[in-house]
């Protein structure tokens, strides 16, 4: 028999130290967020803008096309407290234009993130994550970012918006706990 005596021991993550920020339109990304808190616990914070986006998709799309063109970074109305207290910090996105959205380059940028681990998650229309994913990282390149986790969410662009429901709400739910335990983020009980 293998003599594990030697072994560590690993510590439950601490919720107190576990922040998920997440940014979501119509709450598919929202719901991820939620299934994670459900499972890790931790601060639960949605990120807010100065200036909302128009409620109007194709306005959206426009706007978000000129701001990464730009390389504009909107403005957040959320503050994040005693951000230093937290090891590790969950990041939560939709893809828009293949890309990550304005407002969580806002956040990567204003907030130091440098040695904590930083655990992306996504949803997208079913065209995948694009480049943002680099862009996480390209952006807090003093993080460690762990693999991240994707689903398909809705398709605003036809009228489907929140899909976290019913059976695929207790797929994602599934996936989401197989995900975090083979990231190694989770204690034994
Ligand atoms: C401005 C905008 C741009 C989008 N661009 C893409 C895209 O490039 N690829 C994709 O797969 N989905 C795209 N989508 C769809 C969203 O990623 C998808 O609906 C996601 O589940 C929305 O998440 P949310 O409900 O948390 O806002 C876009 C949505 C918006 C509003």
């Amino acid at each position: 028999q293998k003599d594990d005596s030697q072994a560590p021991v690993k510590a439950p993550l601490d919720p107190s130290k576990v922040l998920i920020v997440y940014l979501s339109r119509t709450n598919n990304t929202k719901a991820v967020a939620g299934i994670i808190h459900k499972e890790l616990g931790g601060t639960l914070v949605a990120l807010e803008l100065e200036k909302p986006y128009p409620s109007n998709y194709q306005a959206t799309v426009q706007q978000v096309v000129r701001e990464n063109e730009q390389g504009y970074l909107p403005p957040l109305r959320t503050k994040i407290a005693n951000l230093s207290q937290y090891d590790v910090v969950f990041v939560g996105f939709p893809t828009w234009g293949m890309q990550l959205p304005p407002p969580m380059k806002s956040f990567l940028k204003q907030y130091d993130l440098s040695g904590k681990t930083l655990v992306p998650f996504n949803t997208n229309a079913g065209y995948g994550v694009g480049s943002s994913l680099e862009t996480v990282k390209a952006l807090a390149p003093s993080s460690t970012v762990l693999e991240g986790f994707t689903t398909r969410g809705g398709v605003e662009r036809d009228g489907v918006l929140f899909v976290m429901e019913g059976n695929k709400e207790k797929q994602v739910q599934t996936e989401v706990k197989a995900w975090l335990n083979k990231l190694n983020l989770v204690g034994k009980k």
